[in-house]
């Protein structure tokens, strides 16, 4: 095989040469192997799943066929290049799957690290407790008498009682409800004098935009916690992102923090955790000191991180109480669980929050996230089609059609902007939010936002080659330390007495930037669903490329359409809506077998039906 001749891209070509000049004779399938590798890398896996490829044709446009998986395999061990797990060679073969070292080094300690820190059980005051449960959640006992049990209940019960807690739900599902109650019910622990006892709570999250958000949240759902002036004061009102309170140094993958100079932490809570790569996981939990608790929020259904790995997803696998653990539940809290033994070692740090309180009764948004979640096309094209109030579909979108509707749509805001009150703008923006699956393309972000603007421009008289005009909305696409501004930040030019401003939210108002100071940015009326993660609008419009595509899957149709609160529309053609519905992105990786209650091979195969299945029940 000549390997000159395979349609490799700039990294796989680097990587290729380095392992070349550390071994010339490497053999072209070790070196194929590694360029395949280098792939699923970009595509988000952890490692190569050689079972999954094995006899087949990776590069279509190439005749080269991957041997049979024994025959690959021996191929890989026979090569200095490939080593086991702990060897100071580049890559590393462990059972089926091919990793480049550094990742594979990254699971196997975020493995270790976890299933050290779940078997290790903090001492509780189990009367305590009780009780603050019992007052932190009596909301539930009178209005869920339908939904028993309390999950929000056992969710905190079981973040006290562990070090390790993960706790997923959809939108609206009450994680932050949940959080500040176990937060509360932590410091009680400490006999009232949470201060002096100094328990350290971290808030975090992957995005400055969601760290603002959780503190936000935090901060609002204090007033009501029936508790000591004391108990609420030690709650934290800030929260950081991840990269800040690890210490990343640029663009170095070293931090600061890290088991040698832990973080000065006793309870970390990480909110959008299903956002958190593999990479991030690893150095997050190994800067954490081993008595700290762990508390992880996320919802396992969204897309995961734009980086290598699906780390929440995974340890949400194999979840389920033994039936010791659903007998000391049931004596703290007074729910009864279903027993249903985990496979998975970390089984009983996993609760799900499968009741969302905004998608509830007849939402047609919450039946619709329960139909894509379930891989049900039929169900999601018939609910599309029955004209619920809060659910539209156009299945012969034209882009014509598309410009005139985001014209329309933005027509509110448009008129806020030129008011030029920045509150007023933002709440008008926020009521409206097209969403995309991709970047490029005329049913792209780029190709949107593009004609929009152009369509908008020549409205109101503004030079076609002018960036700058009322109304623009921009999206940071770096972070700014020195500035505060974070990928992701949304800003909107408006008119003031010193001309054109980019005005953008913070914790005491908004503020203002001249346009020639902001750190690399895009124009913002359409935006990415990965984007969008975190934020939540009123009405959204959901617009799925004309052409089959690797990226329309179930997460991305589920975490775009959950964005909205009271409307959603779908923009897309029947076929294109069937495979977003019906593709589950599967990402390779070993994070849950490592984490197996039992080996794989004797393990009763994927998590068997479970008690907590369904998702907004
Ligand atoms: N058990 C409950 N009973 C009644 N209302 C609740 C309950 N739990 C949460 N809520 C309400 O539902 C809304 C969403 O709750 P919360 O913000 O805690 O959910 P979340 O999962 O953090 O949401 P998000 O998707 O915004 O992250 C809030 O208005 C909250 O007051």
């Amino acid at each position: 095989m000549n390997l000159d001749s395979l349609p490799l891209g700039p990294l796989e070509r680097a990587l290729l040469a380095s392992l070349r000049r550390l071994e010339p004779s490497a053999e072209p399938l070790v070196l194929a192997s590694a360029a395949l590798l280098c792939a699923a890398l970009e595509q988000g896996d952890v490692c190569l799943p050689l079972a999954r490829l094995a006899g087949q044709r990776p590069w279509p446009e190439h005749d080269f066929t991957l041997p049979p998986l024994g025959e690959w395999r021996e191929g890989l061990e026979a090569s200095s290049l490939v080593g086991m797990p702990g060897d100071f060679v580049p890559l590393i073969l462990t059972g089926e799957r091919l990793y480049l070292a550094r990742y594979e080094a990254y699971e196997r300690q975020l493995a270790a690290q976890l299933l050290a820190r779940a078997g290790d059980r903090p001492a509780v005051d189990e009367t305590r407790l009780s009780e603050s449960l019992t007052r932190l959640f009596a909301f539930n006992a009178s209005s869920q008498a339908g939904q028993r049990p309390d999950w929000q209940r056992l969710a905190a019960a079981q973040a006290v009682r562990r070090r390790l807690a993960v706790i997923s739900g959809g939108p609206g599902t009450g994680k932050t409800t949940t959080v500040v109650r176990l937060l509360a019910a932590l410091l009680e622990q400490r006999g009232g004098h949470p201060q002096d006892a100094g328990l350290a709570i971290g808030l975090a999250a992957p995005t400055g935009k969601a760290a603002a958000r959780m503190a936000e949240a935090i901060r609002g759902a204090k007033a009501a916690l029936p508790v000591e002036q004391a108990i609420k004061d030690a709650l934290p009102e800030e929260a950081r992102t991840l990269h800040r309170l690890l210490g990343s140094r640029g663009d170095t993958p070293a931090v600061r923090h890290h088991a040698g100079n832990p973080l000065a932490l006793d309870v970390l809570v990480v909110d959008e955790a299903s956002m958190v790569d593999l990479a991030l996981m690893a150095k997050l939990v190994d800067a954490l000191p081993p008595s700290a608790r762990l508390i992880l929020l996320g919802d396992k259904d969204q897309l995961c991180a734009v980086e290598a790995g699906a780390v929440f997803a995974e340890l949400c696998e194999g979840r389920g109480f033994d039936a010791a653990a659903a007998a000391e539940l049931e004596r703290l809290t007074g729910q009864a669980v279903a027993v249903e033994p985990p496979s998975s070692a970390l089984g009983d740090a996993v609760v799900l929050l499968t009741h969302s309180h905004r998608f509830a009764g007849d939402s047609g948004i919450g039946e619709l996230a329960r139909r894509i979640n379930g891989g049900d096309v039929a169900g999601t094209r018939q609910l599309l089609q029955e004209g619920r109030p809060d659910l539209a579909w156009n299945a012969q979108p034209t882009p014509q059609d598309l410009l005139e509707r985001l014209d329309q749509g933005y027509g509110p805001y448009l008129a806020a902007a030129r008011v030029g009150e920045p509150a007023a703008a933002f709440a008008a923006f926020n009521a409206f939010r097209a969403l995309c699956a991709q970047r490029e393309g005329a049913w792209g972000v780029a190709g949107i936002n593009e004609a929009l603007e152009a369509r908008i421009k020549r409205r109101v008289q503004v030079a076609g080659r002018e960036r700058w005009y009322v109304g623009r909305p921009v999206m940071v696409r770096q972070n700014d330390y020195a500035l505060g501004l974070f990928n992701g930040d949304i800003g909107l030019c408006l008119q003031t007495d010193h001309g054109l401003r980019v005005f953008f939210e913070s914790e005491d108002g908004y503020r203002p930037f001249a346009p020639a100071r902001l750190p690399s940015h895009d124009s913002a009326f359409a935006m990415t669903v990965h984007k969008s993660q975190g934020s939540e609008f009123a009405e959204v419009l959901l617009a799925l490329p004309e052409q089959p595509s690797p990226l329309l899957t179930r997460s991305l149709f589920y975490t775009g359409i959950t964005r909205a609160k009271r409307k959603v529309e779908i923009w897309a053609l029947a076929p294109r809506l069937a495979e977003a519905v019906a593709t589950r992105a599967e990402r390779a990786a070993g994070l849950a077998e490592r984490l197996a209650a039992v080996p794989a091979r004797q393990a009763p195969g994927p998590a068997s039906a479970s008690t907590q299945l369904g998702l907004f029940d």
